[in-house]
């Protein structure tokens, strides 16, 4: 039995390992204890690898893991994730995004008690240095504070929630949600980012990305209330970390309670040294029940997606199939059929795809676009394309992707066609799904027709003469080649025959076809 080797790159819960250690077709290497640079060589073998935060998974180590597959982020956050190095690279990359919403949640509330209380600093002075000074711990309470939550997400909403039971005013800043999900649950909605400015305490919860580095800064502490109080169980650098240090130095913010940092580990870092810190070493996921849980999601996401049977949560697919409409799937499927056909017509340099469609099925088409891509790469590059990559490789290729609605109905439901653009011309292909599931190609190159994608054909344009189909069905028959299906359209240019057939056709059949008088073109291709 051929195994699938799967790296685990950081420390996980001994429950995944036990899953990756009993199942037979994995061979497993636990790699967390090695360091980053002997890791790459280990990686090399990896069909599947399961990180944490503490392995980047960059362009080094990208280059490292030439047999990589997909990778597991066993956790949410997947900024330390290149996640264009691998689309390029064809690695479908997952994360597994709620199994460490609380504790990231109860880690938050941690530090928001511990900064008004300066838990740490006076639990310090009793336990190591053995003083007992009361009149120096005097703190402050939640309640009645106007607590603002940057990100209304799975971590942001429930730390709302529990700021509402210790009676906080709360108010979210998301200009991803609808607002109903915030004011729902009693909870204030605000689109103005000046009003979470003006609150007591802020609290951030979105991912790390281009748009929420550097979210607060030197000019919006300097418009904060003196005093505030900022706690980042999130990631480092969405506070400045500059500004958060030269604030705290000056007491315009009072207390900071801080999970993450830009670099880590943070051994150190500048922020250790302020006596206004509660700090943690990255612990928001670590509680057993979180971590038990990432850890058998993520081997058993890793086991699916090591014998491709199926990508749970993956971040880099064209669609998401769980959440499309039922009647969109059948489309999928046929657009790269139908794409698989029209290259191998083709047989040419390919300059653009074209994607057009009618109906409901058109608000799909940037991710049909992409399954056409595979479709027609298929045939040159074989199961190197796939939908994370196929994009990538059309780019590198210098084929123009596009794609529009079409601005006539032809009268289908639901219809999409392709159009590819070689050194001689456009060449078209349309198809449609009867009764849910039925799909059908109703036209190539301006012919109509009614064939279902599948199967061997020979495809021939000839001039609309008669004898022709008894010549075809010569050459066929002498060559021990069954037909199984016949179908003829007729245009003002000539006639297109598809025939089907049981046998592969050799070049040498396709020749004695070509040289037929009333032949204009002949090819064969398979689906
Ligand atoms: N310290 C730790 O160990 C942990 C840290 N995290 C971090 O917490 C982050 C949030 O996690 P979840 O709540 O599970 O993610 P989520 O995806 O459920 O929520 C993120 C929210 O942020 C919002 N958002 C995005 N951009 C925004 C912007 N510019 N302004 C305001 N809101 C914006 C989104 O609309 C979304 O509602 C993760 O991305 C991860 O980096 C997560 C788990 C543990
Ligand atoms: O899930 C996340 O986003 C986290 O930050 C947790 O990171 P970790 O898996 O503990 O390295």
């Amino acid at each position: 039995m051929s195994k699938h080797t799967i790296v685990v790159c950081d420390h996980i819960h001994d429950a995944g390992l036990q899953i990756l250690q009993n199942t037979e077709d994995v061979n497993y290497v636990y790699a967390a204890d090695v360091d980053k640079t002997e890791l790459l060589n280990i990686i090399k073998d990896a069909q599947v690898a399961i990180t944490r935060s503490s392995t980047d998974v960059d362009e080094k180590f990208l280059n490292a893991a030439v047999n990589l597959k997909a990778v597991i982020r066993a956790g949410v956050g997947y900024d330390n994730v290149d996640m264009e190095g691998c689309s390029k690279r064809g690695i479908i990359a997952m994360n597994v995004p709620t199994a460490n919403t609380i504790a990231a949640v109860e880690l938050t509330m941690t530090h928001m008690l511990s900064c008004m209380r300066k838990f740490p600093y006076a639990h310090n002075q009793l336990k190591i240095d053995r003083v007992w000074k009361r009149e120096d711990w005097y703190g402050n309470e939640l309640y009645g504070k106007k607590l603002g939550v940057i990100g209304f997400g799975n971590i942001g909403h429930r730390v709302a929630l529990r700021a509402k039971s210790f009676e906080m005013d709360v108010l979210t800043y998301d200009p991803y949600i609808p607002s109903t999900k915030a004011t729902d649950l009693g909870i204030k909605y605000t689109t103005n980012f000046e009003d979470i400015l003006s609150c007591d305490i802020i609290t951030i919860h979105t991912p790390k990305n281009k748009e929420t580095i550097n979210m607060i800064g030197f000019e919006e502490i300097a418009r904060m209330k003196d005093g505030v109080v900022l706690i980042n169980c999130a990631r480092g650098g969405l506070y400045n970390e500059d500004a958060l240090y030269e604030n705290l130095k000056s007491g315009k913010v009072a207390m900071a309670g801080i999970d993450v940092f830009i670099k880590e580990p943070a051994i150190d870092h500048p922020l250790l040294d302020l006596p206004n810190v509660t700090v943690t070493a990255h612990l928001g996921a670590n509680t057993k029940e979180s971590q038990r849980e990432i850890s058998v999601q993520a081997a058993n996401n890793a086991i699916e997606s090591a014998r491709g049977i199926s990508y749970p949560n993956a971040l880099n697919l064209p669609i998401d199939e769980s959440k499309i409409p039922h009647f969109v799937k059948p489309y999928i499927e046929l657009t790269q059929k139908m794409a698989f056909l029209l290259a191998q017509l083709s047989k040419s340099e390919i300059r653009s795809i074209n994607i057009t469609a009618e109906g409901e099925i058109s608000e799909y088409l940037d991710s049909l676009q992409t399954f056409a891509t595979v479709g027609v790469l298929a045939v040159s590059c074989g199961d190197e394309v796939n939908y994370v990559n196929a994009n990538f490789i059309a780019k590198e290729k210098g084929i123009d992707l596009t794609n529009s609605e079409f601005s006539n109905h032809s009268g289908y439901q639901n219809k999409v066609s392709i159009n590819i653009t070689t050194p001689t011309g456009v060449k078209t292909i349309s198809g449609t799904v009867f009764n849910e599931d039925v799909q059908r190609i109703v036209e190539i190159n301006g012919f109509p027709l009614d064939i279902e994608p599948k199967g061997k054909m020979i495809i021939m344009r000839n001039h609309d003469v008669p004898g022709v189909i008894g010549e075809v069905g010569k050459i066929l028959g002498n060559n021990n080649i069954n037909i199984a299906d016949f179908r003829l359209s007729r245009g003002k240019d000539g006639a297109l025959a598809v025939i089907l057939i049981d046998e592969k056709a050799c070049s040498d059949v396709l020749k004695k076809l070509d040289s037929l008088e009333a032949a204009i073109a002949v090819a064969y291709a398979e689906i």
